[in-house]
Formats: structure tokens, C-alpha cells, sequence
């Protein structure tokens, strides 16, 4: 079993992410910020992997006040469980992602150092899983059985990229920013090796969103290797 897991992105209108010096660019208006924040107090848990801690050191807690209260109402703590990838455990001891705003698990594989995480330990709970990289279909389980149902994946390309590999993406939002970034080594929406084949997608929306245009779409075939 696993959780519903979609992924919310923004992007330039050639596709990337970031750019080739990998810093936080903002993409959405603030008109689709405010429904990020919406999707994230709505998810029992977010996911990063390493590379965009490292790039943006996020924090990825719920902004709105409001929105953080409705979920201490519902009997959930106030943010969302915060997931990192980072299968050899480079994450900085003090990245804003381990602050005492939100609880966080390190999903790391076996080469991680053991000294590194019997200090991180302390600020996050860790999950072993994998040789080389994170075995994100283990992970995916592991989320469900701690009661992980909605999981909100935001990137990086590598980790999305990843997720459809293994068929594990339901979903994704990719809001269209007014904005060309180009360079041939900014990060894309979906980065690393190619698939064996195109995930097929089905249209579910799309509207204008301030200057942009937000998309969401279906995985329709969910296996490809
Ligand atoms: N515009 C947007 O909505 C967003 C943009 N970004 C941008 O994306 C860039 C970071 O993206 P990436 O470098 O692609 O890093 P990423 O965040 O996708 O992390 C990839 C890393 O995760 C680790 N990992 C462990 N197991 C893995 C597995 N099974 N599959 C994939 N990765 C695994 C590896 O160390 C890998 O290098 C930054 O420039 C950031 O600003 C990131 C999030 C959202
Ligand atoms: N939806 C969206 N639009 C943009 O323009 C962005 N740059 C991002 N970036 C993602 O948000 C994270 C930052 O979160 P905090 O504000 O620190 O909570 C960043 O790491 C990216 O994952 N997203």
C-alpha cells in the first residue's frame, strides 16, 4: 500500500525549475503560492529530496496562520511531516528542513554515515532504505504504514523524475509561471535518466492562475520499466 502521492511544481514556460546556478527562483504568482499553501495544509506529508535542500534550504511548513489552525481543529499537528531523500545523509545539521516547526524523516540508503546520522538523529527520524539510492517504493510503504494517506512531493527534477520511473506519481500539478529561464543545465520538471517510455497523461485542469497558468494531470500508465 502506498499513499496518494502528487506533485506540485512550478515552472518557467520552457520547463525548468531553477536555473544553471540552481538558486530559489519564484516561479508562481502570489495567487498560486496561496494554493500551495492550501495543498500543503491538506497533505499529511511533504517531499523534497536533497538536492532542493541543499539549493533552497526550505522549511516547507503551512505559511497561513488560518490554514495551520483549521488543521489543529482537525486533530493533525499544525504542519505536514516534512520527508527528505538524501541517500548518503548530506543534509546540513542546521538546514531550516530540521527546525522544531514541523517534524521531519530523513529517508537515507545503507552508504549513509553512520556518526552523520546518529547526530541528526536528534532532529529528525531516520528511514533506512536501499543500497545506493533511496528505495522509494519501501519508502512509499513505510509512509503508509505510519499514516502517511495524501503525500505532496515538490521536487527536485531528479526525485520527480525518479517517482515516475517507478510508477509511483498519481498526479501532478505543474503551474506555468510567465517567465523564460532557459540554459541547457537549469533543472527541468523531470531531470536524470529518460524513461523507457513517455508517462502517459490525462488533462484534468486548467485555468489562468495571476500571470500563469496552472495544469494538473493524471498518471495514466503507471508502470514503465
Ligand atoms: N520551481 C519549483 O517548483 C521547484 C524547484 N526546485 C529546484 O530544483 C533543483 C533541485 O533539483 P535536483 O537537483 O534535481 O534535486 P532533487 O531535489 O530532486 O534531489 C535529488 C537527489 O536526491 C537523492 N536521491 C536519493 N535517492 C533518490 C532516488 N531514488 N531518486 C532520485 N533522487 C534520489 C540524490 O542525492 C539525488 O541527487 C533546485 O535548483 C531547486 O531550486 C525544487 C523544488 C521545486
Ligand atoms: N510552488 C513553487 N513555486 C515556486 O516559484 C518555487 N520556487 C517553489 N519552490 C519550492 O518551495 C520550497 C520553499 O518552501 P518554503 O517557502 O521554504 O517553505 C522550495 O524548496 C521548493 O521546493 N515552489
Amino acid at each position: 500500500m502506498k499513499p496518494f502521492v502528487f506533485v506540485n511544481v512550478a515552472a518557467s514556460v520552457d520547463g525548468k525549475i531553477s536555473n544553471e546556478r540552481r538558486v530559489q527562483l519564484r516561479i508562481s504568482s502570489k495567487e498560486d503560492m496561496e494554493r500551495v499553501d492550501k495543498l500543503r495544509a491538506e497533505s499529511d506529508a511533504i517531499m523534497v529530496g536533497i538536492g532542493t535542500v541543499l539549493a533552497d534550504n526550505p522549511k516547507l511548513t503551512v505559511k497561513s496562520d488560518e490554514l495551520r489552525k483549521k488543521r489543529v481543529l482537525e486533530g493533525k499537528p499544525e504542519n505536514p511531516l516534512r520527508v527528505v531523500v538524501d541517500s548518503k545523509a548530506r543534509i546540513p545539521e542546521d538546514a531550516l528542513i530540521l527546525n522544531d516547526e514541523a517534524e521531519t524523516l530523513l529517508a537515507v540508503s545503507k552508504k549513509a554515515d553512520l556518526e552523520k546520522l546518529k547526530k541528526l538523529q536528534e532532529k529528525a527520524m531516520i528511514f533506512v532504505a536501499g543500497e545506493e539510492r533511496v528505495d522509494l517504493s519501501e519508502l512509499m510503504e513505510f509512509l503508509y504504514h505510519i499514516g502517511v494517506r495524501k503525500l505532496m512531493v515538490e521536487g527536485g527534477g531528479e526525485l520527480i523524475a525518479s517517482l515516475f520511473r517507478e510508477g509511483l506519481v498519481d498526479e501532478i500539478y505543474v503551474y506555468y509561471g510567465n517567465v523564460i529561464i532557459a540554459g541547457k543545465n537549469s533543472p527541468t520538471i523531470a531531470d536524470g535518466k529518460s524513461l523507457d517510455e513517455p508517462a502517459e497523461l490525462e488533462l484534468l485542469e486548467f485555468k489562468k492562475l495571476g500571470g500563469g497558468i496552472l495544469t494538473r494531470w493524471r498518471v495514466k500508465r503507471k508502470r514503465f520499466n
